[in-house]
């Protein structure tokens, strides 16, 4: 359902010149699963999922969504994608039912068609209670179900969540988490974005470790506890991270000296 191979984005700022937020990245994620991409802050989640929901180009590599290459056939993936952040932003006045509602007409629903996905998407979320509630009334946790609400209405077989849950209450962090479950039961092919280590273990199929734009390893928690020889996933994690960061400030160091020396024979 989605397959990105060798993903790699450059950005370029004042004080990193021009650099790979995301680095060759490759993985894939099949229908009725949950992939999570972990990573601390910075590591390239947000411009993968950004780059899978084609709100930007990658500079090199391919990502597919449901047969459809963002390059070639965006308004395709847009089609059959949805997009959950953690900004829950809202009119004000508008109620959950009529945002909803209005995020299917702009994905072109016809009337009939939207009105009857409407109910079945309030009650699977079960937001009827709140149908009627203008945004500037909303809690946090009625605002983020609207969010996933319109995410949904146009029945995307692909939804992509990155870090949903920051922000939330234990509570409504837990609610979200179990509607994700749901959507992986009804075949949804899912990926779930977090710096949050209990989140992906308990709620990923696969999970992929990523770290300045690249993904150090990836597989189930299982195959990843065997392979390092680790039980505990937070210790497997940090292991993964400063091995990497190690691995950079050996390179960084080699090319110095490499520099160095040709500096001196030149
Ligand atoms: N438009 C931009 N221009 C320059 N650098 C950018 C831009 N957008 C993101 N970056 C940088 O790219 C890197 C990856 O950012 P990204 O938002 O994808 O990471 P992330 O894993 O989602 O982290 P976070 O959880 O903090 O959002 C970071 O170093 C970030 O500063």
């Amino acid at each position: 359902m989605i397959q990105v191979q060798h993903l790699t984005k450059h950005y370029e700022d004042l004080h990193r010149g021009l650099f790979a937020a995301v680095d060759g990245v490759s993985f894939t994620v099949g229908s009725g699963e949950i992939f999570g991409l972990l990573g601390p802050n910075g590591a390239g989640k947000t411009t993968v999922l950004r780059i899978l929901s084609t709100v930007l180009t990658p500079t090199s590599g391919i990502a597919n969504v449901a047969g459809y290459d963002v390059g070639i056939d965006p308004a395709e993936v847009r089609r059959r994608i949805g997009f959950v952040s953690n900004n829950t932003a809202m009119y004000d006045r508008m109620t959950a039912w009529e945002m909803v509602e209005y995020f299917g007409r702009l994905h072109g629903m016809p009337r009939d068609v939207l009105a009857e996905r409407l109910e079945t998407l309030f009650s699977q979320l079960r937001m009827n209670d709140f149908r009627d509630v203008p945004g500037g009334k909303m809690s946090t946790g009625m605002k983020q179900k609207v969010s996933i609400a319109r995410a949904m209405v146009h029945d995307p077989p692909v939804l992509v969540f990155d870090e949903a849950t920051l922000g939330l209450d234990v509570m409504v962090a837990r609610n979200l988490l179990s509607v994700i479950r749901d959507l992986r039961e009804c075949g949804k092919c899912l990926i779930f974005s977090t710096h949050i280590m209990s989140e992906v273990e308990r709620l990923c199929d696969r999970i992929a470790i990523m770290h300045r734009g690249k993904i150090l390893d990836s597989g189930t928690l299982e195959a990843l506890r065997q392979r390092h020889g680790q039980e505990d996933f937070e210790e497997l994690f940090f292991g993964l991270l400063s091995d990497h960061e190690r691995g950079d400030c050996e390179r960084v160091d080699c090319e110095r000296d490499n520099d160095q020396t040709c500096g001196a024979s030149a």
